[in-house]
């Protein structure tokens, strides 16, 4: 059902495709479902092409045929469409549950428009319930961990904070990092707390995207809704 819901989304996302578009690619089980459904619509003679936001997209998108180039290589983005792990008011989203936070906020900064996609189970009424994934530099990770639990208990926040393990080893990012994942339940400024974080110098990035969604396509069992950020 919930896969259903997300190819539903992904297929409404495909409608915003005009050929010529470079298009940025996310990450995780809705990115790729409009990635597959990309494929078929290139092989039916749509001319695109891609930045992939982690390596498993790369890789996908590759079998799917579809061309791909890097940031490096061109100026701007039409369009990128991605996935999410919590949609909240004025399209503020929790992302970085599959690990490609970095690459995805880099890839959603440098595109005209950020389309995301997904099942209504990932629409909510104030983030937090997802676990806020924290992306850190490996040096001086206890450090960084330190000081992102001062800024919450300054912030008059409290969270639970776990390093994320994959496998028995610290799970490791597309550039290398590891992850703070930290269970809020409710996060009541996202803006304060994004603010906060991006100051302590080992924190590479987190996982809340704030004004850089446009538009979300999010399927539910009556249909595709469609919200647009004020
Ligand atoms: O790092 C992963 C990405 O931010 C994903 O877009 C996000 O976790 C949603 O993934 P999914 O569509 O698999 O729920």
């Amino acid at each position: 059902m919930t896969d259903d819901l997300k190819r539903q989304a992904a297929e409404a996302a495909i409608e915003f495709v005009e050929d010529g578009m470079k298009l940025g690619l996310g990450t995780g089980s809705t990115a790729s479902w409009f990635v597959k459904l990309l494929g078929e619509k290139v092989r039916a003679g749509v001319n695109v092409v891609g930045v992939p936001t982690s390596e498993a997209t790369a890789k996908l998108a590759q079998d799917e045929g579809i061309a791909l180039t890097s940031l490096d290589e061109i100026d701007r983005l039409d369009l990128t469409v991605d996935g999410a792990d919590e949609i909240g008011p004025d399209l503020a989203l929790i992302k970085g549950g599959g690990g490609a936070l970095l690459r995805e906020k880099i890839v959603a900064a440098a595109s005209a428009r950020m389309l995301v996609i997904a099942d209504a189970g990932k629409h909510v009424e104030n983030l937090g319930a997802f676990p806020l994934p924290i992306e850190v530099v490996r040096f001086g990770k206890k450090a960084s961990e330190r000081a992102v639990a001062e800024l919450i208990s300054e912030l008059g926040l409290s969270a639970e904070l776990a390093w994320r393990i994959r496998g028995g080893e610290l799970f490791a990012t597309d550039e290398g990092h590891v992850i703070i994942d930290a269970s809020f339940g409710l996060i009541p400024d996202p803006e304060a707390l994004a603010r906060g974080l991006s100051e302590i110098p080992g924190v590479v990035e987190h996982g809340l995207f704030l004004d850089l969604a446009e538009t979300a396509l999010i399927a539910t069992p009556e249909g595709v809704k469609r919200l647009t950020r004020a």
